[in-house]
């Protein structure tokens, strides 16, 4: 059943675990089903926290277009001595007439923990059994699933091979990747139950991390493709045995247990799209790979600081649209729209938009779309190009773009030309700039993952490593998306302490082959640079042999150094306006990198700064 106005999405059947999303579960519920999801899986301290009776869940649900496909979980039930197990089919007997009222059929038994259960594998299978006997009574199936820290069963081979020897229609099994996958299982041996004996597949991820198994399920789960787990390859098993019910995920998160549930659910769903498309199991439209930056976007309602910025830089203003007041400047291959129209800017200059170089626009868009991106409402003036354009999670528009190429209409073609004369002399920027090489944008911090999943899943970007930087007033995360050929790179930030927007900083980084000259050229046109302190040079000629020299050039101009396998990496910063600031990048020999040494250095030089303005 699925109620009206919900997009009709092909492919299984998708679920999630209550636990995954934050807040009571009738909002709970309100979240799953308005992100597109078909059930869930109520778990029980959810049920036992809400003042709705099972009959008004049964029926909130049924409102909402969702199944309820599992009720999770009964714990301990084998193996245990007999007159305790008596005792568990009580309790059972109890959760039967709850599931009943839910209109729930599916009870997910995990293995047991008590510390009187034996290793008995009769014993066990003898249990689950009788269990399943009782079940079948009142209508009712068990799907039972390992724990990856169950007392004796923590293999899903050893759950399955039980099940297999209860030998009852009421049993089965259900397997959960991180328990397979925190073990180091192989996933090949999925293949060997019968797909009607798996009764259930729930789906998690996690950062793969050094610790305790259990602690690491409870709290650091994320959403498939956010960790480091080969979450495909088990929905991928489990499909070719013959499995034909819902993905559900089940992650415990205690990020996701505060944020905010629409969000959330979002995030999750389009996870589980993105599975499926590695698994093999559909096919949303190709992603795009964007080959380079058509432009940033800066939204200002003063926009005098951000054109002095871009002067001293080196732009020139070289275009103003027709029909709304947004002016493009261009140095090289580098654009910036400086937009006065737009709302927000609240904290002064933001980035708010960027343009992205892409072979087939409708078709990035419409693969943005059939991953949950909000569409950007146009606000086309009638002869304008048509402009395909996403929202990412930050709220950082994307647009899709194919700039000056005969068989695209090309935004460009929305602005008049004008001539002015910068400040170096030379109308049409022919600065030092030559192109946009990065876009830094720092994110809410309870977005992290969903930010690194959307903009590699949407955009078709591979992730570097997670990197740890250390910020004066905490730790700053950091991790890089980027385009193989590194047309496009963005990388993602968190910065620590309270999320308000404007401690969300955002810069441009502008590539050129001669940052000194750069810089030089900047700083005498009027431009305020980051001042670095000199204890990082004094560290720099102890770190790399660099002759005094250079050292002291880097110095004077406030140019920040590191090297890595392949090449050198030479970059400074303009001073912060708003949000936003500029930093001039220079690469040489194909480093790959960002100068992730240097962030905790510009990170304390700016809060200097910063503290400098305010307590002058
Ligand atoms: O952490 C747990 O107790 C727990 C319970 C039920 C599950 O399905 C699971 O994977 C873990
Ligand atoms: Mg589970």
């Amino acid at each position: 059943m699925s109620s009206v106005g919900r997009p009709e999405r092909r492919g299984a059947r998708k679920s999630i675990a209550t636990v995954s999303l934050s807040g009571p579960l009738s909002e709970k519920l309100t979240a799953v089903a308005a992100a597109g999801f078909d059930g869930v899986e109520i778990f029980e301290n959810d049920l036992l926290g809400t003042a709705l009776s099972p009959e008004e869940i049964r029926l909130r649900c049924a409102d909402l277009g969702l199944t309820i496909d599992l009720y999770q979980p009964l714990r301990d039930m084998e193996a245990v001595p007999e007159d305790v197990f008596v005792r568990n089919l009580r309790r059972a007997e109890r959760k039967f007439e709850v599931m009943r009222r839910l209109g729930a059929d599916l009870l997910l038994v995990c293995s047991s923990v008590d510390p009187r259960a034996v290793d008995d594998d009769a014993l066990a299978a003898g249990h689950l059994r009788r269990l399943a006997e009782r079940a079948q009574e009142h209508g009712i199936r068990v799907a039972y699933e390992a724990l990856a820290w169950g007392r004796h069963v923590h293999t899903y081979g050893h759950a399955w091979r039980l099940v297999e020897q209860a030998d009852h229609p009421a049993l089965g099994t259900c397997l959960d990747s991180f328990h397979i996958l925190s073990r180091g299982s192989e996933v090949d041996g999925i293949q060997d139950i019968p797909g009607d004996k798996i009764f259930f597949l729930q789906l998690a991820d996690a950062p793969l991390m050094a610790m305790d198994v259990l602690q690491w399920s409870r709290h650091y789960r994320c959403f498939p493709g956010q960790g480091g787990l080969d979450v495909a390859s088990v929905a991928a098993a489990a499909v070719r045995a013959g499995y034909t019910g819902p993905l559900s995920l089940e992650v415990f998160n205690d990020v996701f247990r505060q944020g905010e549930a629409a969000a959330t659910a979002v995030d999750a769903l389009r996870s589980l799209l993105l599975l499926e498309e590695s698994a093999g199991l559909a096919r949303p439209p190709a992603p795009p790979v964007p080959e380079g930056f058509a432009f940033a976007e800066i939204a200002t309602s003063d926009t005098e600081p951000v054109r002095s910025v871009l002067d001293a830089l080196g732009f020139a203003r070289t275009g103003r649209h027709t029909t709304k007041p947004v002016e493009l400047w261009e140095q090289g291959r580098a654009r910036v729209l400086l937009n006065s129209g737009a709302s927000g800017g609240r904290c002064g200059p933001s980035l708010a938009a960027v343009g992205l170089e892409t072979a087939d626009p409708a078709q990035a868009a419409h693969r943005a779309e059939a991953l949950l991106a909000p569409v950007v409402p146009r606000r086309r003036g009638a002869g304008d190009a048509p402009l395909d354009a996403v929202a990412a999670p930050d709220g950082t528009e994307l647009f899709f773009c194919r700039t000056d190429h005969p068989d695209h209409p090309s935004w460009t073609g929305d602005f008049e030309p004008v001539v002015t004369v910068s400040t170096a002399g030379s109308a049409g920027g022919q600065g030092h700039v030559d192109r946009i090489d990065h876009v830094a944008l720092t994110q809410p911090w309870h977005q992290f993952d969903e930010a690194v999943l959307f903009y590699r899943g949407v955009l078709g970007l591979a992730v570097d490593e997670s990197l740890d930087l250390a910020d004066p007033y905490g730790l700053f995360r950091s991790r890089a998306v980027a385009a193989p050929d590194g047309g496009v790179r963005f990388a993602l930030n968190v910065a620590p302490g309270p999320g308000a927007d404007d401690n969300r900083l955002q810069h441009i980084a502008l590539a050129t082959d001669d940052v000194l000259a750069a810089a030089r050229a900047a700083r005498e046109r009027g431009a305020a640079l980051l001042p670095i302190p000199a204890n990082y040079y004094d560290d720099l000629a102890a770190r790399h042999e660099l002759p005094h020299r250079r050292i002291d050039e880097l110095r004077e101009l406030g140019i920040l150094y590191d090297r890595d396998a392949h090449g050198e990496f030479l970059h400074c910063y303009t001073a912060v306006t708003g949000r936003v600031f500029f930093e001039l990048v220079q690469r040489t020999g194909g480093y790959r990198g960002y100068g992730a040494q240097n962030a905790g250095i510009r990170l304390a030089a700016q809060h200097a700064q910063q503290h400098h303005q305010h307590h002058p």
